[in-house]
């Protein structure tokens, strides 16, 4: 059983997020979900179909780390297991925000089949949790996008067992996760991803 004032304070760290991120035009259209650690086995996560920047307190349930709905009838995320595979994979991670923006979008669709988005030379790398430097190479995976999500998931999670330092992917024309120890250090990570996929299709467009 989980603890009440745990999921409260979950509940209300994705419902400000989800402010945030429609307020920036990251989460258009009911598109995006969120999630927030409850304890070392469940989490709370948007209820599917939600209209992410006016989310309330029925919006949000909580499902175990398999995925399945505890005390809800709700339906949760579409896309439950890409959070769950994460939470399982990382004891650390205590937030997974998945967002739709235009440039994670159109950058993912302009990247070239198998190949990843590789980021260096930006001091605002130094925002991710762990990198000390610009020099430091951050590799941002692009998985093809598909409508089997327990497919995807197992993608991920061999993935992430094998590169746990990379802090985020693209699903191409679809958009961006990425994960942190807390809602804070999760938020700073989805704008400092929004910053650099600026940062790339401007250098694309200059250079042509
Ligand atoms: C509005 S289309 C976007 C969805 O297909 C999906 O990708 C998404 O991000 C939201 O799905 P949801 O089931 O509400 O979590
Ligand atoms: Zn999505």
């Amino acid at each position: 059983m989980f603890d009440v004032t745990r999921y409260a304070t979950a509940a209300q760290s994705i419902i400000e997020a989800g402010r945030f991120l429609y307020d920036r035009g990251w989460s258009p259209a009911t598109s995006s979900n969120y999630s927030a650690r409850i304890d070392a086995d469940t989490i709370a996560i948007t209820v599917s179909g939600r209209h992410k920047g006016q989310l309330g307190a029925g919006d949000v349930m909580v499902v175990d780390l398999q995925g399945r709905p505890v005390q809800s009838d709700c339906k949760s995320s579409a896309e439950t297991l890409l959070h769950t595979v994460l939470y399982q994979a990382f004891p650390g991670v205590g937030a997974v925000l998945h967002t739709h923006s235009a440039k994670a979008t159109v950058l993912s669709r302009l990247l070239p089949a198998g190949q990843p988005l590789t980021l260096e030379g930006y001091e605002l790398q130094k925002a991710f949790a762990g990198v000390q430097t610009h020099d430091a190479e951050l590799v941002v995976p692009v998985f093809d996008n598909t409508q089997d999500i327990a497919a995807l998931a197992a993608l991920t999670r061999d993935h992430f067992a094998r590169h746990p330092e990379q802090p985020g992917y693209l699903i191409r024309g679809h958009g961006l996760y990425t994960w942190g120890a807390t809602m804070a250090d999760c938020l700073r990570h989805v704008e400092a991803f929004e910053f650099l996929f600026e940062c790339e299709l401007e250098t694309m467009r200059i250079r042509g």
